[in-house]
């Protein structure tokens, strides 16, 4: 059974879902679920899914010709106002589809942009999702005149013509411009807010959506930040004082949450709501640990952060909702990977004292050590472990280099860029259960579907 969203309108639209699945797609057991929530998020109610696995797009109407027409006697029979596509569609396929199927399609970066314009409260979200609607709509001028024309002067009409189109083409383009501007300014202004704010250590809550940062933010610092059962509940950046017993006070944000396939314009548009977690210290990556799709959450969080440049951080890995995971063999998968994430249960508490430890030790910490792997090709790394650390060993075979070195934590981002893969040498867990040995621990896996974690995440 698929969790209920929190409906925004209350006048549901009905709703359609399709997704194309291509080969190389990796999918978990029910491959329109997040759909479905954003979908309900949005407030409408979802009356028929459509999945065609296939090997290729088709390019006039990326699915296949059978699969439209399935699509349109669904629509037919369910009396659906909406097709809503998992996948992105350009401007011609979206134009076709109608055609074919007699109601609006849209896609998912679309929906997305709806549910953020809906939530958007703050002038400066407002204008993040004004920008990032634009930059979407740019391209599709043309086909939205089509739709108008249509409506306004019926089938056979002409449409508003070229010129038309060119004027509202450059009132759209001035209106970017303008917004960029205006956003640039609210950066600086954030910037150096930020920047004076900062008499404590700064902490930034990062995660995809519905991971339950806010409701972590709340039970830490007892602040009242909304949160609930719905996507993109938080759009605004919020920063409390949280007491770390035992260590001092530090200042805690939460953020906007992150998606798979996060339109870029809108990454783009939430910099300065970001500036925060720019800013920050210490990212605490939470992770919704009860999730079938966690491993690819994670990973889609990371490539985020890569986009926002902001990834070359101490980044600690909070696996949350440990009260909602159905078999501990599924915790244990996550920790095998992240053998330095810390489990917690924010609804109960669970966990708390070990995450506060984990937070302390890593503002505390200058320096790690590190088990590194380099292709023996890679020179420039090689030399800047060199200049940066102080090298305790070093091994030379054929295919690898492999260094013991310590480095300032602040040295980390290129060993996480470049090297084959590398981990932490003092594990947290393993200390902690005096697993002194360090010949036995595992080998090193950074390198494959997951985006490189942080040194506090490996090891
Ligand atoms: N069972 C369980 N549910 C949790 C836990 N933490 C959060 N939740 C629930 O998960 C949902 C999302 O929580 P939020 O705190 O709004 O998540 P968020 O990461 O801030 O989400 P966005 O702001 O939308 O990106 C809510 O319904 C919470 O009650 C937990 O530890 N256990
Ligand atoms: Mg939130």
């Amino acid at each position: 059974m698929r969790e209920q969203h929190t409906v925004i309108d209350d006048t549901p639209e009905r709703s359609v879902l399709a997704r194309l699945i291509l080969p190389e797609n990796s999918v978990s057991d029910d491959p329109l679920e997040e759909l479905h929530g954003l979908a309900t998020t949005a407030g409408t109610q979802v009356v028929g899914e459509l999945i065609q696995r296939r090997s290729t797009i088709d390019h006039g109407t990326y699915l296949g010709r059978g699969k439209v027409d399935e699509l349109r006697e669904m629509v037919e029979k369910t009396k659906a106002d909406v097709v809503i596509f998992d996948n992105e569609l350009n401007p011609g396929q979206t134009r076709n589809l109608e055609k074919a199927i007699g109601v609006n399609v849209i896609d998912r970066t679309e929906l997305i942009l709806d549910i953020f314009a809906a939530g958007a409260r703050t002038h400066e979200s407002r204008l993040a999702v004004e920008l990032a609607q634009l930059e979407y709509s740019l391209p599709r001028l043309k086909r939205m005149w089509t739709h108008l024309s249509r409506q306004a002067m019926g089938v056979g009409m002409r449409g508003p013509g070229e010129k038309q189109l060119e004027v509202d083409r450059r009132l759209a383009q001035k209106r970017i411009h303008d917004l960029k501007q205006e956003l640039s300014k609210v950066e600086s202004r954030r910037q150096r807010q930020v920047a004076s704010r900062r008499d404590a250590p700064t902490v930034s809550l990062v995660g995809y959506t519905n991971a339950g940062k806010s409701t972590l933010m709340n039970a830490l610092t007892e602040a009242e930040v909304l949160a609930e059962d719905k996507l993109f509940a938080t759009l605004d950046t919020r920063t409390r004082r949280w007491h770390l017993p035992q260590w001092g006070t530090v200042l805690l944000s939460d953020t906007v949450g992150f998606i798979r396939d996060l339109p870029h314009s809108l990454v783009a548009s939430f910099r300065s709501t970001l500036e925060e977690t720019r800013q920050a210290d210490l990212l605490l990556h939470v992770a919704d640990a009860s999730n079938p799709d966690v491993f690819a959450q994670i990973s889609a969080v990371y490539k985020v952060l890569s986009e926002l440049e902001i990834e070359e951080k101490d980044t600690l890995l909070v696996l949350n909702k440990i009260d909602a995971i159905e078999s501990p063999a599924m915790l244990n998968r996550v920790l095998d990977r992240y053998p330095n994430a810390v489990p917690v249960s924010a609804a109960d508490g669970k966990g708390f004292e070990s995450l506060i430890e984990a937070v302390g030790d890593a503002l505390g910490r200058e320096f790690i050590d590190l088990d590194v792997e380099v292709h023996p090709g890679n020179g420039k790394l090689l030399a800047f472990l060199a200049a940066k650390g102080e090298i305790a060993s070093q091994t030379f075979e054929s295919e690898v280099v492999r260094l013991r070195v310590r480095l300032p934590v602040s040295a980390l981002g290129p060993v996480r860029q470049a090297a084959i893969a590398y981990r932490e040498v003092n594990d947290r867990r393993a200390s902690r259960e005096q697993t002194i040995d360090e010949s036995s621990v595992a080998p090193i896996d950074v390198a494959d579907e997951v985006s490189p974690p942080s040194a506090s995440d490996v090891a």
